[in-house]
């Protein structure tokens, strides 16, 4: 389901890519649902006070439950528990959820994990406690009774619904109905808003009515076995998404594809260092971005346009670093709204290329 407002890349060029290695200005998307990061947070067991966040849902806008209801409903889904459903079509770039968390913990803690979701609830208005009870977990020990141990089964459900929030975890009980697809069958994608401490949801590409809305719980630059260990391991269940049922044939030259955009982002990585020079780096740019079009893998397409903006920045090319500005602002905008921080950076950079901070810090070049 790819966009109809979708538009080639600057240039000659039909595509382009972002690097991890050169430091972002803004983190696009962010990854994980995590049980990697609490398991993060028990390990650094440092002693500090224990925070939180009383973030309270106080939108004023259109009241929540009535602004989700004309989007999507939660129903049950064959083999995944529940799930979000559209309920209309959903136009490429659309904000889908904006969420405050229920509660955020820091990533270092002094207590006990159980002891530490506890307290959190404890803090949480009574009556939004349901919101946090009624998620779905797996993992529980099997020698925890889930019907006498509730801190057990709440640290459970902590891990698995708990997603990145800045400089912590969170939980987002509206949001935490998503359930998972690989590359080309993911269709939404969450990012945290420091600025407004809050969670937003948007359609990365449009979805008809009817259709699961999918975000994705890791890295997709890893091929069909890797995946499926890691969903087995963190989330209990084996992916059975589009992209994970494809033939064996499809899915090698999946695999392949998902492979070499990895090893492209790490080629791309070496132009910081001075290893390749800017129209190779860009010429990388353009190889992700072909890729990820054969794969049906649009995300992270704001920041490689960004990225390249960046390469074409430093070598004085403001042609090119206008044109990618505009790509990133296309893309930031489908996947973390017009209204987001990166869009704004990529609007004022179209207006004017040499503000980049990066600016003339290499050899001139037209990329
Ligand atoms: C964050 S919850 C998602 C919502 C959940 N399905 C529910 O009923 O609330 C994560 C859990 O959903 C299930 N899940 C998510 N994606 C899935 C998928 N593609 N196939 C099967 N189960 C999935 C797994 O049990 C996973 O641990």
């Amino acid at each position: 389901m790819s966009s109809s407002r979708k538009r080639k890349a600057p240039g000659t060029v039909a595509n382009k890519a972002g690097p991890s290695h050169i430091p972002h200005r803004t983190k696009p998307q962010t990854t994980s649902w995590t049980r990697t990061v609490f398991i993060a947070i028990i390990l650094v067991t440092i002693t500090g006070t224990l925070y939180y966040y009383p973030i309270s849902n106080d939108d004023k806008e259109t009241p929540v439950e009535e602004r989700d209801a004309s989007i999507f409903s939660v129903q049950d889904i064959p083999g995944k528990g529940k799930g979000v459903i559209a309920a209309r079509d959903i136009q490429q770039g659309e904000l889908i959820i904006y969420e405050k968390p229920l509660f955020i913990v820091p990533p270092k803690i002094s207590v006990s994990p159980s002891s530490l979701i506890h307290s959190n609830l404890q803090r949480v208005d009574p009556r939004d406690r349901p919101a946090f009870f009624n998620l779905s977990y797996v993992n529980l020990p099997p020698e925890v009774d889930p019907e006498e141990d509730e801190a057990e089964v709440a640290l459970a459900i902590f891990q698995t619904n708990a997603v990145a929030a800045g400089g912590g975890v969170g939980i987002f009980p509206r949001m935490a109905r998503l359930n998972h697809g690989c590359s080309s069958a993911f269709n939404v994608v969450y990012t945290w808003r420091e600025r407004e401490g809050a969670l937003v949801v948007h359609a990365l590409k449009g979805v008809k009515k009817g259709q699961e809305l999918l975000t994705t719980y890791s890295t997709m630059r890893q091929p069909r076995a890797i995946r499926r260990a890691y969903l087995r391991e963190h989330y209990g269940f084996e992916c059975q998404c589009q992209v994970c049922s494809l033939s064996d044939a499809e899915s090698k030259a999946s695999d392949a594809r998902l492979v070499a955009i990895s090893d492209l982002y790490s080629r791309f990585g070496t132009w910081s260092e001075g290893s390749i020079n800017g129209k190779q780096a860009i010429d990388i740019v353009k190889q992700i971005w072909t890729l990820g079009e054969e794969e049906g893998y649009f995300s992270e397409r704001g920041q490689l346009a960004a990225d390249a903006a960046w390469v074409a920045a430093a070598h004085w090319d403001a042609g090119a670093t206008r044109e990618w500005a505009e790509v990133g602002l296309e893309w930031y905008s489908y996947e973390l709204g017009s209204d987001s921080e990166p869009a704004e950076s990529m609007r004022a950079l179209m207006g004017d290329p040499e503000r980049h901070h990066a600016w003339g810090s290499r050899e001139r070049m037209y990329v």
